[in-house]
């Protein structure tokens, strides 16, 4: 009898190494639970520091979560850290997949940031009430005039406290390929406030966490923070094409991503399915998952055309599409050139983080500045400099057929 315990105890390991469906629901039912439990723990201690309702307990919320991760398998590579040091207050706007969101944003939580979210939240038992003392505003999305009335008294709070918002302004979870067309409320924010926008995209969660599939493995999460777009001299007349050119933005750095996590994702197929895959951590690149793959030195980065240019070489966004995960071949050849691409996000003083380039036209003329015709630009543009010019620094990806 008194063995009996010992029956869980070796069935739930078991469970978790044979069935991808168990891990699923253990990982989801351990993060709410684990959520309630540190929420709890929360609670008195924003009590103690600020006595109630306060922006500045997000700093504990944002310490007491930083570690979850570790226990979901979850990594979080986080890219363009520089466009978050601005000064002030500011509206940071995101692509929303999950709950599990929460994690990528304590990753990168500002000071003074809290956030907009629906009032439903707010009934969450210990989490909800750990929301309302962060300082969460919260919206009824129902009762649209309700809403804008409490985002444009938000629009002052910022002012007057010094305040930073975080909104979702896909309105809802999307685990689609696109991001949902945006809700108007954050750009209104924004203009209201006279603050800068920054747009942040989470990588798709689809290669390691899939709903409808009961698929929860380990994996990574590219968070990117793109560059400021500032609001100030805009007014309401101005709000759509604010909206539609951060929606543009984010779009295309998430398409660009989601492009490189299925050429990543081929190379792991297979290992996919295994244990290893839903209980460890991952990788930190794809080529480590790929065996067996031939001792090949990697060949130095080529000088680049033009020395007088610091290009971080092999940059980040591009580094994944440089080398074959199988063979460890090289595939790409990168070059720096003027970028001719109509659609490059370059901004006169900053670094560019994002552009992507798939029409043909502009594929067309990146090929004939490379002076590479027998392939295909699979990406373009990143670490980019702006010349004093205006002309924009940037590496090519170049994949031959
Ligand atoms: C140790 C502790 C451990 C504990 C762990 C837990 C810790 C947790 C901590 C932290 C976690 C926090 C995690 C939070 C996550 C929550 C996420 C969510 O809940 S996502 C859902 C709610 N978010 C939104 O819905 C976005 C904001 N929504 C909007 O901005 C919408 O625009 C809204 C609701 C204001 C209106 O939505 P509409 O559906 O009516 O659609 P529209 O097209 O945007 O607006 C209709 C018209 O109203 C105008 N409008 C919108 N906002 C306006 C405004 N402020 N002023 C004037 N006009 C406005 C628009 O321009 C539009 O008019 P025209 O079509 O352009 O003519
Ligand atoms: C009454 C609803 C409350 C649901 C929350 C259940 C408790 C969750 C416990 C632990 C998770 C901690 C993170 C909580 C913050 C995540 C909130 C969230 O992601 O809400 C979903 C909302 O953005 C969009 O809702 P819909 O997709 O429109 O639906």
């Amino acid at each position: 009898m008194d063995v009996l315990w010992l029956i869980p105890l070796l069935l739930v390991p078991l469970l978790m190494w044979s069935s991808g469906t168990f891990v699923f629901y253990f990982k989801k039912c351990f993060y709410v639970g684990w959520m309630m439990v540190l929420a709890l723990l929360a609670i008195p201690l924003c009590m103690l520091k600020s006595g109630g309702r306060d922006v500045e307990n997000m700093r504990i919320i944002r310490v007491l979560v930083r570690h979850v991760k570790y226990f979901l398998g979850l990594r979080f590579d986080v890219s363009g850290w520089e466009h978050l040091q601005t000064e002030g207050p500011y509206v940071i706007i995101s692509n929303h997949q999950s709950s599990l969101d929460v994690l990528g944003l304590m990753e990168i939580l500002p000071d003074r940031c809290t956030m907009i979210a629906k009032k439903e939240l707010v009934y969450a038992g210990t989490v909800g009430l750990i929301c309302w003392l962060g300082g969460i505003v919260f919206i009824n999305r129902k009762k649209t005039s309700d809403a804008k009335s409490v985002m444009a008294e938000a629009a002052q709070t910022m002012l007057d406290q010094q305040i930073r918002l975080w909104v979702f302004p896909e309105g809802t979870r999307n685990q689609k390929e696109d991001l949902l067309p945006f809700k108007k409320g954050a750009f209104h924010l924004a203009v209201q406030a006279q603050v800068p926008i920054i747009p942040v995209v989470f990588s798709s969660y689809r290669n390691f966490y899939l709903r409808k599939e009961k698929r929860f493995n380990s994996g990574t999460v590219r968070l990117r923070i793109l560059p400021k777009i500032e609001t100030k001299g805009m007014t309401s007349d101005d709000i759509s094409s604010l909206c539609d050119k951060s929606f543009d933005l984010m779009q295309a750095a998430f398409r660009e991503r989601l492009r490189l996590q299925t050429h990543e994702q081929r190379a792991v197929e297979g290992a996919e399915h295994s244990p290893r895959s839903r209980l460890l951590f991952p990788p930190t690149s794809p080529s480590e998952t790929c065996l067996p793959r031939p001792p090949v030195p990697l060949p130095a980065p080529p000088p680049l055309l033009s020395p007088r240019f610091p290009i971080a070489w092999p940059c980040h966004e591009i580094s994944s599409c440089l080398v074959d995960a199988w063979s460890g071949r090289p595939l790409a050849r990168p070059v720096s050139a003027v970028c001719p691409d109509p659609h490059c996000a370059c901004s006169s003083s900053s670094t560019c983080t994002t552009t992507s380039s798939t029409s043909t036209s502009s594929s067309a003329a990146l090929q004939a500045v490379s002076g590479m015709t027998d392939g295909r630009i699979d990406a373009c543009c990143s670490s980019c400099m702006t010349e004093g010019s205006g002309h924009h620094q940037f590496l090519l990806c170049f994949l031959p057929f």
